[in-house]
């Protein structure tokens, strides 16, 4: 099939790399020249384990090709708008610019029986109004929406292999067709077993923001019973195994610590509750204020630790920052928990050096003033203590003998509660972790 991608970041951008490499004939467009010129060196803009290797072998086929010109989408038969959909103001709603812009510049080079499938992150009933925009501009192409659930560091594996795939396709005049459109471009998931759920356009744009929000509770929850327990004298993660045994609740995503961030999980949450206020629900989803809340809270809960850990900032702290992506395997700091550790530590006025494997580069383009170390020895040399934000198996695999040679002080924070805390007291080690003695 020939299919064009609008958008490049890390969702379009491994979409269209996907898409090529299950055969398709891809066209993929960013407003971004510079991401443009890029990705058609066969660089990708981000890291992301896999997508080098998909994106130089679908563009040595040919299959897959980059462009700034909407008009060079014309052929394709179905258009997926991957477009960003960030938080718009202190509301929290999300902002819709860049999803009408990507639509009003497709309709254009829209054939009369073309599908346009958004995969974009939006609120509920974005859709419908998307349908209405396309008919109003007197387009025949019909509009469908396939949410996306792909995790970063992942993203790869679960765009060519998701849990599932959602097709929300308007009852009327062209929803057979789409349908079969989308099962014909998911055609290798579907044989090998992925289930499909089709569903109309307002059940599609929930279920993504309901799973965002679940996945949410769900580490904002172990995140309270980690305050509980600590003030109590429990262990958050013998409690978390005990209560994941049970297969109702199941242990994924009840690790306890500095809590979750990204460019999904928080603006989701807020956007999904600002949506809820304008349909006059906002009572009906007010506990995602509070599953933020708790979640913000642990952030300055870990300052608040390592400076009373350290002695306090007053004393001309030297803090190594291990981490500054939101979480390992990805170079991504937006809502960053680890950055927003670093900046609050400096804000405190400790010295903070700071190393990442990956996402040195991101975390300076927007603090250029944040110091950071080559690699973690030289960022440990010298400190009085040490912070382990995002657990990069670099960082969970440290030997705590090698640590304290490094360090002025032994001291660690572990606020992913990853490491072993007799084998670091063993060493010597002042040892605080989140919710566990
Ligand atoms: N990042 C993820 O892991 C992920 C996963 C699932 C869903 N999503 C959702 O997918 C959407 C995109 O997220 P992202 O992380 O890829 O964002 P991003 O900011 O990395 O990428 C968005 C891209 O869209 C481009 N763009 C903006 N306006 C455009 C236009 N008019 N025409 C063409 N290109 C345009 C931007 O230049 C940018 O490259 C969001 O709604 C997000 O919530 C993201
Ligand atoms: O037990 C856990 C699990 C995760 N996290 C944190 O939660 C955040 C989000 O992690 P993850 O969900 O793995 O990363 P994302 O790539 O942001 O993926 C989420 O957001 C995407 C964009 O909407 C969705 O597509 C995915 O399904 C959804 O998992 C990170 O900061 C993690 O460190 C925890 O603190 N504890």
């Amino acid at each position: 099939m020939r299919v064009s991608v609008i958008g490049c970041g890390y969702l379009g951008a491994v979409h269209a790399a996907a898409m090529a490499d299950l055969g398709h004939d891809v066209i993929a467009v960013d407003v971004d020249a510079e991401k443009i010129a890029t990705l058609r060196a066969g660089l990708p803009p981000f890291f992301e384990p896999g997508l080098p290797e998909i994106l130089s072998t679908s563009l040595a086929s040919g299959r897959l090709n980059f462009t700034t010109e909407m008009a060079d989408v014309a052929g394709a038969t179905v258009h997926f708008i991957a477009v960003g959909t960030p938080q718009s103001d202190a509301s929290g709603a999300a902002d819709l610019r860049f999803v009408d812009a990507a639509l009003d510049a497709l309709i254009p080079h829209l054939g009369p029986q073309d599908i346009v499938v958004g995969k974009s992150t939006v609120p509920v009933g974005t859709a419908e109004r998307l349908a209405e925009r396309l008919l109003t501009a007197g387009s025949t192409a019909t509009l469908v929406w396939n949410p996306e659930f792909l995790r970063e560091g992942f993203a790869v594996k679960d765009t060519l292999a998701p849990d599932r795939l959602v097709f929300g396709v308007a009852q009327g005049t062209g929803h057979d067709a789409a349908l079969r459109a989308l099962h014909e471009v998911y055609a290798t998931a579907i044989a090998g077993g992925v289930p499909v759920v089709e569903t109309d356009l307002a059940t599609a744009e929930l279920v993504k923001t309901a799973a965002n929000a679940f996945l949410a509770t769900k580490i904002s929850f172990i995140n309270a019973m980690s305050e509980i327990a600590e003030a109590t004298g429990a262990n958050v993660t013998e409690l978390a195994d005990a209560i994941g045994y049970d297969t109702r609740i199941g242990r994924r995503f009840l690790n306890a610590g500095v809590g979750f961030g990204g460019g999904c999980l928080p603006k989701d949450i807020r956007a999904f509750s600002a949506r809820a206020e304008e349909l006059g629900l906002g009572d009906s989803v007010a506990f995602l204020g509070e599953v933020d809340a708790i979640n913000l809270r642990q952030r300055q809960r870990v300052i608040e630790r390592v400076l009373t850990e350290g002695g306090g900032a007053e004393t001309g702290l030297t803090v190594a920052v291990l981490g500054l992506a939101f979480k390992p395997h990805s170079d991504d700091v937006r809502d960053s928990p680890a950055l927003d550790v670093a900046l609050g530590l400096v804000a405190a006025g400790a010295t903070v050096v700071a190393y990442d494997p990956e996402a040195m580069g991101a975390a300076q383009k927007r603090f250029p003033e944040l110091v950071v170390a080559k690699n973690v020895d030289q960022a440990l040399l010298g400190a009085d203590i040490a912070v382990l934000v995002t657990e990069w198996p670099e960082f969970v695999e440290l030997d705590p003998r090698r640590v304290g040679d490094l360090m002025t002080h032994k001291r660690i924070v572990d606020a992913r509660n990853v490491l072993n805390p007799a084998q670091w007291r063993a060493e010597g080690f002042h040892y605080s972790s989140l919710g566990r003695p």
